[in-house]
């Protein structure tokens, strides 16, 4: 059994927009799980939903087999939540919000254990919340997510506003999570989290899943950049590419599918002409450049179907929802620009 499973999910709001929109996903047992997507794209609606803090319009939810919403008093206890606004009384301290926290809980932990786990023990325990930092008082809403030993956990964008030291500790401790057997499914904005931290996830926008699987595979379906600079003298017409280039001047960007092949003849051709390729560099798409043009794409083929739209709209075509990136066969060797 998938700790969390949906088929079909949709949301519509009481003005009648639909912010989601046909979802479904599971996450494994044990998994970080990322949904990421641009604002308005509708993971926080998504979220709720698994939360039990909404009722779907259309599909199911299962959080460890049981409805969230209807099972609920079954699920509470066995899941964390860290929603996007904590909403603690501002005139306690930290360690008074856990304790207060603690006593609403069945077997929860210690709370000198789940401030140290999240870095707000010793003096940072005794300062009042409207005094802590944003990011301080993010790591106080993952103690307090924690504070039952959830069996899954949901992080609503769980670093926004933390430093960057902040962040990686908070990285490594999700991962020491997942690692004891936690499932945990985050939303976040930070393309490098979601690189470093999910095993697998999913691109919305618009209200559905454009794109998912491992990092890897999102990546690997994007085409590889290679980058040099002519000599002045040789013209772009003798490079020995099927591949075409996008050309500025002297200097070559060209976009393909299979590096290493085009590479291979790239350097082969070089030696044979003993031309010199200046600045050269190949690498392979990053996340964040998956998810910029994965969201430039799917705004082509929406339209005017903004997530803002009253009437929801129709939407991305049928076979645009749930694409396995392995599958993925777009901008086959695509130019881009330079
Ligand atoms: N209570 C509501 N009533 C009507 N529309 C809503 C409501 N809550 C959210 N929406 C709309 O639903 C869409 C999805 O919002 P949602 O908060 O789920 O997106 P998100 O992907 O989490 O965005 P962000 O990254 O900005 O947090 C947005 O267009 C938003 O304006």
């Amino acid at each position: 059994m998938d700790a969390i499973e949906t088929e079909g999910l949709k949301r519509r709001y009481a003005q009648g927009f639909e912010a989601v929109r046909d979802v479904s996903f599971s996450v494994r047992e044990g998994e970080i799980f990322a949904l990421l997507g641009t604002n308005g794209a509708g993971k926080t609606s998504t979220v709720e939903l698994l939360e039990g803090l909404a009722r779907p319009s259309a599909g199911t939810v299962r959080v460890l087999g049981f409805d969230p919403l209807a099972d609920r008093a079954v699920v509470r206890p066995r899941t964390g939540v860290m929603l996007q606004e904590g909403g603690f009384p501002s005139e306690l301290t930290a360690a008074e919000t856990a304790r207060m926290w603690a006593g609403c809980t069945t077997e929860a932990l210690p709370v000198g254990e789940v401030l140290e786990r999240v870095g707000l023990s010793g003096r940072r325990a005794d300062v009042r919340v409207k005094q802590l930092s944003g990011g301080e008082r993010r790591r106080l809403d993952l103690a307090l997510a924690l504070m039952g030993r959830p069996e899954v956990l949901f992080l609503d964008e769980p670093t926004t506003g933390m430093d960057p030291e902040g962040r990686r500790a908070t990285w490594e401790l999700v991962r020491t999570l997942r690692d004891e057997g936690t499932t945990v499914l985050l939303t976040t904005h930070y393309l490098e989290e979601a690189e470093q931290l999910a095993d697998r996830l999913a691109i919305m926008r618009a209200g559905r899943i454009v794109t998912s699987g491992t990092p890897e595979q999102v990546v690997a379906a994007r085409p590889s950049t290679i980058r040099f600079t002519l000599p002045r003298g040789v013209g772009h017409e003798r490079l020995p590419l099927s591949v075409p280039a996008a050309v500025d001047g002297q200097r070559v960007e060209i976009r393909t599918r299979d590096l290493q092949g085009a590479l291979t003849t790239l350097l082969l051709w070089a030696r044979e002409q003993a031309v010199a390729l200046e600045g050269l560099q190949a690498r392979a798409a990053s996340l964040e450049e998956a998810f910029l043009e994965i969201a430039r794409e799917t705004e082509d083929t929406d339209g005017a179907d903004g997530p803002g739209s009253a009437d929801g709209g129709p939407g991305a075509p049928a076979g645009a929802a749930h694409e396995d990136a392995g599958e993925m066969d777009r901008d086959e060797n695509k130019v881009g620009t330079v």
